[in-house]
Order: C-alpha cells, then sequence, then structure tokens
C-alpha cells in the first residue's frame, strides 16, 4: 500500500491489555482513502476494542495510530474532527423526537440555524425517516434507530466513519437497508471502517478483510484473494450414467466419484482455463457430460479455516442464517 500519510488510517503495533487479559497483540490496520475496510472477528474478539483505539476513546498500550495524516498521540483534536463514530449502543436520546435529536447534533456542530435545519431534512429524507421524524425515539424500531444513529454521525460530514457492527440485531431487511446507505456513503468516497461477525456482510461492503482472532490479525485481503486461500474449490461434473461416470473418472487425476450421485468432483480454484480444458478432455474421450457446476469456498470456510475453529461459535451461524435467510 501506500505511503502512512497519505492513508484515511493507518495503524501499528497496537497492544492493549485489560489486566493481564491481552485483548490486542500487536495489529497493524492500514485503509486507504474511499476505501471500505471490514474487521471480522467473533463475539470478544477485540473489535470494539480497535474501533475505540482508532477514534481516539481509548489508549493503546502500544503502537501508533494516524487518522487522515494526524497522530492521535500529538494531534487527537485534527484526528477526531475527521471521522464519525456509530457505536454499537446508540448515542441517540429517546425522549427526543428523530429530528430532535438530528437537530440536537446539528446544534453540538455549529451548524448556523437554516443550514442545520436543511441539513437535518436531507438526513430524514435519506434515512426513510421523514414519517417517523416527529415521533418520540421510544417508538423506533431497532433498525429506525440504527439508522438515525448513522445519520446522526453524518450530520458533520465526516470523511472517515467507523461503524461498530452497524447491523447486530438487526432483522435481514434492515441490515439490506442498512448495506445500501453504507454503499451509498462509500460511494460518496466516505472511507469506512467496518466491524462485523457477519461473514456476509463484510463479503458484501469490504474491498479489504481482516480478521481478527485471538488478539491478532490472523488473515487480510479482499474477499475474493481470502477464499483462494482456502483449499476446497471444485468444478462438480454430473453424469447421467454409469458408464460415463466410470471412463470420465479414469480421465482425471484426484478427482473424486460420488457413484449413487453420478458425480465426478475436480479440484479447481475456478479459473475459466480449468474449466475450458476439462470440457476438452471429456469431449476428445467422446463422454457425454449431464452437467456441470463450480464451487468456490465461501468466506465462512475461510474464517473457520483461518481462526482453527472447527465449529461455528452459535453467534456467527445465527447470524449467518439470520443473513442468508
Ligand atoms: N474496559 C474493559 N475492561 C476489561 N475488559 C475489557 C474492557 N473492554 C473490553 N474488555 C474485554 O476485551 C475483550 C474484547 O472486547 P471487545 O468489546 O473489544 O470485543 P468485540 O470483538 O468488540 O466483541 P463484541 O462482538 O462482543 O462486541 C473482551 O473479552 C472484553 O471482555
Amino acid at each position: 500500500m501506500t505511503d502512512r500519510a497519505q492513508m484515511a488510517i493507518a495503524a501499528s503495533g497496537l497492544r492493549k491489555a485489560f489486566g493481564d487479559h491481552v485483548v490486542l497483540d500487536g495489529i497493524d490496520v492500514a485503509v486507504g482513502a474511499g476505501r471500505v475496510y471490514a474487521m471480522l472477528g467473533p463475539n470478544g474478539a477485540g473489535k470494539t476494542t480497535v474501533v475505540n483505539i482508532l477514534t481516539t476513546l481509548l489508549t493503546a498500550d502500544a503502537g501508533t495510530v494516524v487518522i487522515a495524516g494526524h497522530d492521535v498521540a500529538t494531534a487527537g483534536d485534527a484526528a477526531r474532527a475527521a471521522i464519525g463514530v456509530t457505536g454499537q449502543l446508540s448515542a441517540v436520546d429517546h425522549l427526543l423526537t428523530g429530528r430532535e435529536n438530528l437537530q440536537l447534533m446539528a446544534d453540538l456542530r455549529h451548524l448556523r440555524k437554516r443550514e442545520g435545519r436543511e441539513r437535518v431534512q436531507q438526513l430524514l429524507q435519506h434515512f426513510d425517516l421523514v414519517d417517523a421524524a416527529d415521533k418520540l425515539l421510544s417508538t423506533y424500531s431497532l433498525g429506525m434507530r440504527r439508522r438515525l444513529d448513522l445519520a446522526m454521525t453524518l450530520v458533520g460530514d465526516p470523511r472517515i466513519l467507523f461503524l461498530d457492527e452497524p447491523t447486530t440485531g438487526l432483522d435481514p431487511r434492515s441490515r439490506r437497508t442498512m448495506w445500501e446507505l453504507i454503499r451509498s456513503l462509500a460511494a460518496g468516497g466516505v472511507t469506512i471502517f467496518l466491524t462485523t461477525q457477519y461473514l456476509e456482510e463484510a463479503d458484501e461492503l469490504a474491498d479489504w478483510i481482516a480478521v481478527l482472532d485471538g488478539g491478532r490479525i490472523v488473515a487480510e485481503g479482499t474477499s475474493d484473494a481470502l477464499k483462494q486461500r482456502v483449499p476446497g474449490g471444485h468444478i462438480r461434473l454430473q453424469f447421467t450414467d454409469a458408464e460415463a461416470l466410470a471412463s470420465a473418472a479414469a480421465h482425471f487425476d484426484g478427482a473424486t466419484t460420488d457413484d449413487e450421485a453420478l458425480t465426478l468432483s475436480l479440484p479447481s480454484d475456478g479459473r475459466p482455463d480449468d474449466v475450458r480444458s476439462v470440457l476438452d478432455r471429456l469431449e476428445r474421450a467422446g463422454i457425454e457430460l449431464g452437467g456441470l457446476s463450480m464451487h468456490t469456498p465461501d468466506l465462512d470456510d475461510v474464517f473457520f479455516a483461518l481462526t482453527g475453529s472447527g465449529a461455528k461459535t452459535s453467534a456467527t451461524t445465527d447470524s449467518l442464517e439470520r443473513a442468508t435467510r
């Protein structure tokens, strides 16, 4: 990646312990301007701790953090001026209406009266909260509160946004709405640092995914690159009779046959050349194919391979089920 000074977020060697519990054991984070970075990890992995350190709410025991070119140790105010933070625990006031919450934020940001009112209305519209704008927060659904929370963060127009588990607890529809909002922010050039326990969320939104486990980043890269690190991709050939299956099996080393399903699986990373050469060989041998499908490992495979966890945590399994339902 490029020079640290050009990064929206650049942190290195972050360590943090609470008592003798080491939560972060040397974490590096580099996020280019305008990129979406997802830190993926199970409950308690230390994601919120990373966000708190990067947003200056917490001081690391060791390491450096540079936000928008400002070292937080020496220029905390300048760093803070560039960021917006939306946490798991909403900062909204339940005794106020949605509009009043936003207006309060506009006042805190010292926006001029008219400018503030316009910004509030614009955000209410963008976040589909116009109808609920003058209702008390206590009547809002969780999805609406999350949207308001994000809208409040955007009053100050931050160029770098931290979203700590923005969709935890949301139903699939609200989650998708939130994803759309995040995508539109990214499309507008906002740098986004997101934490999530949802593999699908990281896959959907992020340019770069870092997997946090045991206080360290155990892997990072694009979603595709991470998937390629995990074996398990294959081409699955379907035959219409046992004879065709047997003759095909004789042509491919390392193939696994399923006599009942009449299928043959060949290891492959899914490159088009692989598929072409398989089809060519079958054609040359005069073997008729019933069908062909590809299997590429998903982030789920990656996560469990990388974190060395044989069993999915119930939270992750549950969230995956909910996210894909
Ligand atoms: N102020 C604190 N004092 C003591 N321990 C803490 C403190 N803050 C966090 N921890 C511990 O650090 C670990 C990491 O917590 P953190 O909240 O960063 O994890 P997380 O990945 O965000 O998890 P979750 O998805 O549950 O929010 C946990 O074991 C937590 O109990």
